[in-house]
């Protein structure tokens, strides 16, 4: 079995390590690498996975994954490229960052597969996207790809669409639970207590999602299926179209997308 080291524990380290553990990988198998030790002594504790320095996750583990914010990422090149052979392959989760910085950065036929992977991975229920680097084959996106299907689902795309899907998958979880808690206010607006109104919209979401992904039906057959004639649901949707919601979410996943683009532009030459 590979030994897989996340550089850089936060959020989305921490659920890969939790949901690679969950999956039925030995704590043996996995390192981490974090700035602060109280840090890393907190996840030894949580997860019995062992804390190392970057050098040391280069020469232990097979593969590298990257998970710290791109505005990090300089330093953390710096400490890995002498530190790495090409029998490594690097894994980034950085939004917005080219495979090609990475090939500029690390010694030459460094094989590096770029994906964008989202929070559900705490649950296995993962949306990540992978695209291949200059020097990775398709052994190493069956790796990458094996590696995920632990956590939840996995596609293939060219590395020119993952600032789009960094907006839409990457970002998506957060969209949602802006939804699920303006959907909660609204309880509260109309008197519900809020313990209520929490479970009635999150059972909604969690029910809504499983047609969505169950039924095989279009999103928009099974909204018309909860919109009676002269109903309620329709005097709600008057609502949201009359204050643009739809247009308000095609401009924030544009926005999101330049930003994932402008964070790649921050590293180029
Ligand atoms: N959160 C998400 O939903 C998703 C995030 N991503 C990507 O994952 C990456 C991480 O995001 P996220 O987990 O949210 O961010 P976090 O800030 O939570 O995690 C990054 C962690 O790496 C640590 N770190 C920074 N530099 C180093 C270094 N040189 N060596 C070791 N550890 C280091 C940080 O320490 P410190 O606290 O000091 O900064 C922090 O604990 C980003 O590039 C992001 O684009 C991708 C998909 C989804
Ligand atoms: O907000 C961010 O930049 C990261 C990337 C995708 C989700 N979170």
């Amino acid at each position: 079995m590979s030994t897989i080291a996340v550089l850089g524990a936060g959020k989305i380290g921490e659920a890969l390590l939790s949901g690679l553990l969950h999956g039925g990988r030995a704590p043996t198998d996995l390192l981490f690498t974090e700035r602060h030790p109280e840090r890393s002594v907190e996840l030894t504790k949580r997860y019995g996975v062992r804390a190392v320095d970057v050098p040391t996750a280069a020469k232990q583990a097979d593969v590298l994954v990257v998970a710290v914010k791109p505005q990090d990422i300089e330093p953390l090149l710096d400490e890995l490229a002498p530190a790495i052979t090409n029998d490594t392959l690097v894994v980034s989760l950085c939004a917005g960052l080219p495979t090609a910085l990475y090939d500029r950065r690390l010694p030459d036929g460094v094989p590096v597969v770029r994906v964008m992977p989202n929070t559900p991975m705490v649950v296995g229920e993962a949306m990540s996207a992978i695209s291949a680097g200059r020097h990775a084959t398709p052994a190493h996106l069956s790796t990458v790809e094996e590696l995920l299907s632990v956590v939840g689902q996995v596609v293939r795309v060219p590395e020119s669409q993952q600032d789009a899907v960094t907006a839409l998958s990457g970002s998506g979880p957060a969209y949602f639970f802006y939804l699920v808690e303006a959907m909660i206010d609204a309880g509260i607006l109309l008197g519900l207590p809020r313990a209520v109104a929490e479970k009635l919209i999150i059972q909604s979401a969690v029910g809504a999602a499983a047609m969505l992904a169950e039924t095989g039906e279009h999103p928009v057959t099974l909204r018309e299926a909860v919109t009676s004639p002269a109903g309620t649901t329709i005097m709600a949707i008057r609502e949201l179209e009359r204050h643009g919601v739809r247009a308000a979410l095609l401009a924030a996943i544009e926005a999101a997308r330049d930003r994932s683009e402008e964070l790649g532009k921050a590293h180029e030459e």
